[in-house]
C-alpha cells in the first residue's frame, strides 16, 4: 500500500475524530453544498490516492485539470469535492457527497492538509533554506551540527525524505503540501526536534508550503534558473521572498549576493533577528585566512561569539559560504561553536556536490548536480586551480521549452567552451524533446566560441567516452540533473547510476591493463 494511505489509514483507525469542519478550519468558500458534520478518513489530490471517505481536491494542474478526475475520484468512494471550478457532480454521486468549491485549490490543499496532520510546523523547530545553489549542503551541515549536538533532525530535500534512518524518495525537492504536512505530522509524532527543509521556488508559488510556520529562514543566492515558470528575475526573486513572510525567529542571508543584498534592506525591519554571513568582513559570520586544496578548504570563520578554524571536505568558495550559513544557524540556535565546527567538519561528501566519485593516482572523477549556466561555471572555475592538466567535461541541457530553452543550451555551450579542456555533449533528462537537437544547438554554440567538443547521445557511452580518453591528471566532470538516480527519456525513467558506471569502467580498464 502507497505510504501515504498507510498514514491515512492510521489516521482513519486512530484516536482522531476527524469532523470535516475540524479540517475546514480557516478556509473561505464560495460555495457549500453538503454536510459539514461527517468524519473524513484522508485527503488526495490524486484520484488515484483516493480512499473510501476521502477529501479529493481537484487541482488545475500544468498538464491536466484535475477537475475532470472528480467522477473517477467519486468511483474510489471520496466523500468531499473541493474544486475551484463550478462542477456538475455525475448523476451517480452518492446524495451524502459534499461538494465545497474555493477560490485557489492549491491554497485549499495547504490549510486542508496542515488541519489534517494538526499543525504539525507549531510542534517542530523548522528551518527552510531556499535560494538556488547551496540548499542541500547547508541542510547537510545543519543536520550533522544537529547530530553533534544530540539533537534529532528529519529532513526534506533533493535527496529526499530523511526521518530517523529511513530515507524516501521524493518526486519534488519540495513536495506537495500533502506530502510535507504528512512528513511534519510523522516528525513530531516520532518526537523529532528539528526538521531541515530546502524550500523551492516552486513550493512558494505554489503554495506547498502554504500555512506552514518556520523559525529560521535562510537565503542563499539567486541566479537565472526556473525562468520557465517565474518569467523573469524578479518574479524568481519575489517567489523566494515569500519565505521570509512565515519565518518568526532568525533570518539569515548571504551578504555577498545582490538579491541577497536586497533581501537585507527589506527584512531590517521584520520583528525576526537578522544575521548575515559572507566572504567580507562586514558579514555578522565571515571567513577569512582561506586556503584552498583538493581535498579540503581550510579557514577561519568569525562569528559574534568567537572565532574558529574549520575544515570543510569539499573544494571551492561555494562550500565555505555554505558552512557559514550553518555556522549562523548554529550561532543564532545557542549551539556552541566547538559543536558546530564538529558537524561541519564531519560532513565528507555531499551526493552530487563535487562528488569524488573516483580517485587513483592518474584522475579524479565529479559528479556535481550543476545545471545552469551559473553553477556549470562556479564548478568548472572552482575545479581549475586544482587540474594540473586537462578538464573534460560530461554534460547536457535538461528539457526546457521553447527560447527558453534554447538560450540555456546556448549559454551552457558558451560556458563548456570558455572553461572545460574537451566536452562530451550528451542527454540530460531530454523527457520529450529530442536528444539530438538539444545536442545539436549546444554544440553550435561551444563551435562559435571555439570549443572542443564531441556529441553522444547516449550519457553511458558520453561516460565512458571520457573516462577513456582520460590521460595522467585529468580530472572528468559529469554535471547535470542525470545524476541522481534515472534519467527521463519520453515518459519513461530509466534507473541511471553514474557512480557505478564510472567505477564499472575504471575496474574493466584495470583487469584490461592486467593490474
Ligand atoms: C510545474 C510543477 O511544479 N508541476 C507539478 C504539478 O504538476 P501538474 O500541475 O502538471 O499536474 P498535472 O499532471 O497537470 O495534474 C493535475 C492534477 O490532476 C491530478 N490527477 C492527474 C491524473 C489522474 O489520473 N488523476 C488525478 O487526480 C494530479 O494529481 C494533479 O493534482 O503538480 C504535480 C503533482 O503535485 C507535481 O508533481 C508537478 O511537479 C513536477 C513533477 C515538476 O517537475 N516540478 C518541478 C518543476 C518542481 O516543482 N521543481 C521544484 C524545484 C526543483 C529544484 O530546483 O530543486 C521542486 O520543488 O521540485
Amino acid at each position: 500500500m502507497h505510504r501515504l494511505a498507510v498514514w491515512n489509514y492510521i489516521y482513519r483507525k486512530g484516536l482522531y475524530a476527524l469532523i470535516l469542519s475540524f479540517v475546514l478550519q480557516d478556509l473561505a468558500f464560495e460555495r457549500i453544498q453538503g454536510d459539514l458534520n461527517q468524519e473524513v478518513s484522508s485527503v488526495a489530490f490524486d484520484s488515484r490516492e483516493v480512499m473510501p471517505g476521502a477529501i479529493f481536491v481537484a487541482i488545475s494542474g500544468f498538464t491536466v485539470d484535475g477537475h475532470r478526475y472528480i467522477p473517477a475520484a467519486i468511483a474510489q468512494g471520496a466523500s468531499v469535492i473541493v474544486a475551484e471550478q463550478p462542477v456538475e457532480l455525475p448523476l451517480s454521486a452518492p446524495s451524502a457527497l459534499t461538494l465545497l468549491q474555493v477560490q485557489d485549490t492549491r491554497d485549499a490543499l495547504a490549510r486542508i492538509s496542515a488541519n489534517f496532520y494538526g499543525r504539525p510546523t507549531e510542534k517542530l523547530n523548522m528551518v527552510g533554506i531556499t535560494g538556488t545553489n547551496g540548499k542541500t549542503s547547508i541542510s547537510y551541515f545543519i543536520k550533522s551540527i544537529l547530530d553533534q549536538a544530540g539533537q534529532s533532525s528529519g529532513i526534506i530535500g533533493t535527496i529526499g525524505t530523511l526521518i530517523g534512518e529511513e530515507l524516501r524518495k521524493n518526486k519534488n525537492t519540495t513536495p506537495e503540501a500533502l506530502y510535507l504536512q504528512q512528513s511534519f505530522a510523522e516528525m513530531a509524532q516520532r518526537g523529532i526536534d528539528t526538521c531541515v527543509m530546502e524550500v523551492s521556488s516552486h513550493a512558494l508559488s505554489l503554495k506547498r508550503v502554504a500555512y506552514s510556520s518556520f523559525h529560521t529562514g535562510i537565503f542563499t543566492n539567486l541566479t537565472p534558473d526556473h525562468l520557465e515558470l517565474h518569467r523573469s528575475m524578479e518574479e524568481y526573486f519575489e517567489a523566494k521572498a515569500m519565505l521570509f513572510d512565515m519565518t518568526s525567529r532568525c533570518n539569515i542571508i548571504n551578504a555577498d549576493d545582490p538579491y541577497g543584498a536586497l533581501l537585507i534592506q527589506r527584512l531590517r525591519t521584520r520583528p525576526a533577528a537578522l544575521l548575515t554571513y559572507g566572504l567580507e568582513q562586514d558579514a555578522d559570520i565571515y571567513a577569512d585566512n582561506i586556503s584552498y586544496a583538493i581535498d579540503a578548504t581550510r579557514f577561519t570563520a568569525h562569528t559574534p561569539a568567537g572565532s574558529i578554524e574549520l575544515e570543510v571536505r569539499l573544494p571551492g568558495s561555494i562550500y565555505v559560504l555554505n558552512s557559514l550559513a550553518a555556522l549562523a544557524w548554529a550561532y543564532a540556535s545557542g549551539i556552541p561553536l566547538e559543536t558546530a565546527k564538529a558537524g561541519i567538519q564531519a560532513v565528507e561528501g555531499i551526493k552530487g556536490r563535487m562528488e569524488v566519485v573516483y580517485r587513483d593516482d592518474h584522475n579524479t572523477v565529479i559528479v556535481d548536480f550543476a545545471h545552469t549556466e551559473d553553477s556549470l561555471e562556479k564548478v568548472l572555475s572552482t575545479l581549475r586551480p586544482y587540474a594540473k592538466s586537462r578538464i573534460i567535461l560530461v554534460f547536457g541541457v535538461y528539457a526546457a521549452p521553447g527560447k527558453l530553452g534554447l538560450d540555456k543550451r546556448r549559454a551552457m555551450g558558451r560556458v563548456a567552451a570558455q572553461h572545460a579542456d574537451f566536452s562530451v555533449i550528451t542527454s540530460d533528462n531530454p523527457k520529450d524533446q529530442d536528444p539530438d537537437a538539444i545536442i545539436a544547438d549546444i554544440a553550435a554554440a561551444m563551435q562559435e566560441h571555439q570549443g572542443s567538443f564531441k556529441g553522444m547521445v547516449d550519457r553511458k557511452e558520453a561516460i565512458e567516452y571520457a573516462l577513456a580518453l582520460a590521460e595522467k591528471d585529468d580530472i572528468v566532470l559529469i554535471t547535470g540533473k542525470g545524476h541522481e538516480t534515472s534519467q527521463i527519456i519520453g515518459t519513461t525513467e530509466i534507473p541511471f547510476h553514474e557512480a557505478q558506471i564510472v567505477n564499472d569502467f575504471k575496474k574493466r580498464q584495470l583487469l584490461n591493463h592486467g593490474q
